[in-house]
């Protein structure tokens, strides 16, 4: 394949000496392997990470810094319009998360009288470790009315079900669920929010914007090369998730296999995201002891209760009854396990003196009515953490398996 990748560094210099057009370089990185996105003599990108591979980007991936989330309602009742814009995404992502201009232009080569097809907020930065992963919401299949939208209503997952009411939620509507959604992580915000800014523009008049989610310090490390990062109660958050490096796990609880479902979510997984406030002034006027009982662990080293070493098994049963680590662990789930990948967010005060501010829970897994359904349940009824939190959004989407190279295009296994 042409892969003329040329980076927004380069672009821009290369415009410098009138090689206009370049940039529309061949979208999809062919048959390049996760981890290694490579330019127009095939090196490596660097900073950039791989869009093409058995799974989706931004899964495994080691957790960047930072998180634009956005969920979409498709607006157009014409499927073919909406597989054109799922192409001219693809595309676009690949070239994105490259380091490249979003369009095949770019933002400064064309005609000044045509619109740019990038917007250019991103010339000059580094892919910083950009990734794109797209997920499909269960209103995609049927709407509120029991209507298939798009002729896709057979093959809705079970897995994809309504998510049961929780107890204690008073979930914002406006806040929840969506058609589509575009997780965008990478290490420089402004790269996350060019690239959704950028799926916005392109899917103008198929899609709108639902909402959206700026998060910031990831919550959950990912893989063993990272250090466990903090909440905004101030522990750590991620020390027993699931690791990038723990392959057998990954299978086991990530991903969807074949019989799990239908054959198109082969290789996918489904996320469920939940935007939970944190009643941060109440919390920090809890003594330190407190706070370690109802999380369970120990807020400097982020040992469990009673233990030295941040990564020593926890004693469970020796656990306060209604702590969290106690109530999510999956001794107390069946073996329950998913791969979290939340992010801290404040957004900005609440106009009475107390910060907007919480996680923005993402979980990754293989089926979510045996591992977040029953895990969330637990937490709901008895976590003493319920009395600090308020949840005000839900959302679950099956992410379909990764771009395998220039002829594939996100959802192609399910809409082909
Ligand atoms: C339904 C799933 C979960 C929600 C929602 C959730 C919210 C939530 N968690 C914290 C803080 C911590 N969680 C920790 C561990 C942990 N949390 C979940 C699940 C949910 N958390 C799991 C499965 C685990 C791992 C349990 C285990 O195997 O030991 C921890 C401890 C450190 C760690 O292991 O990550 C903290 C701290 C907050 C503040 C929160 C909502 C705002
Ligand atoms: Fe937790």
């Amino acid at each position: 394949m042409n892969e003329r990748s040329v980076s927004r560094r380069r672009a821009i210099a290369l415009a410098g000496v009138g090689v206009a057009g370049i940039a529309g370089a061949a979208a999809v990185g062919g048959a390049l392997a996760r981890g290694a996105a490579r330019d127009e003599g095939g090196s490596a990108v660097e900073g950039a990470i791989a869009f093409t591979g058995a799974h989706q980007a931004g899964i495994v991936t080691p957790a960047q810094d930072r998180l634009h989330f956005v969920a979409f309602d498709v607006i157009t009742k014409d499927r073919e319009r909406l597989v054109r814009m799922l192409k001219d995404w693809t595309a676009a992502a690949a070239r994105m998360t490259a380091g490249r201009d979003a369009g095949e232009i770019g933002a400064v080569n064309g005609m000044p009288e045509a619109p740019p097809d990038d917007t250019g907020e991103a010339l000059g930065l580094p892919p910083s470790g950009l990734t794109l992963t797209v997920g499909f919401g269960p209103t995609l299949f049927r709407d509120a009315g029991g209507r298939d939208r798009f002729g896709i209503a057979a093959k809705r997952p079970a897995a994809l079900a309504d998510l049961p009411h929780f107890p204690g939620d008073v979930l914002d509507a406006a806040l929840s669920g969506g058609d589509l959604c575009v997780q965008a992580c990478a290490n420089d915000p402004q790269v996350a929010v060019h690239a959704v800014r950028n799926l916005a523009r392109i899917g103008m008049g198929v899609v709108s914007v639902r909402w959206s989610q700026l998060g910031f310090g990831r919550t959950s490390s990912t893989s063993r090369t990272q250090a466990t990062p903090r909440n905004l109660f101030g522990f750590k958050d991620g020390t027993a998730n699931l690791k990038a490096e723990e392959a057998d796990l990954i299978e086991e609880h990530v991903w969807a296999r074949p019989g799990d479902g239908p054959e198109w979510m082969t290789g996918g997984s489904y996320l469920v995201t939940r935007k939970i406030r944190m009643i941060i002034e109440t919390w920090d006027r809890s003594p330190l002891s407190e706070q370690e009982a109802i999380v369970g662990r120990h807020k400097g080293t982020g040992a469990p209760l009673g233990k030295a070493d941040e990564f020593e098994e926890p004693d469970v049963p020796s656990l306060p009854e209604t702590s969290h680590v106690r109530l999510v662990h999956p001794d107390s789930n069946n073996g329950a396990r998913m791969l979290r990948r939340g992010y801290n967010y404040v957004d900005g005060s609440d106009g009475l003196g107390r910060l907007d501010a919480g996680l923005f829970f993402m979980a990754y897994q293989r089926d979510p009515r045996k591992q977040f359904v029953p895990v969330q349940l637990n937490m709901s009824r008895r976590d003493d953490m319920n009395e600090y939190l308020k949840p005000v959004s839900l959302g679950l989407f099956a992410c379909p398996p990764g771009v395998s190279g220039p002829d594939d295009y996100w959802g192609k296994t399910l809409f082909a």
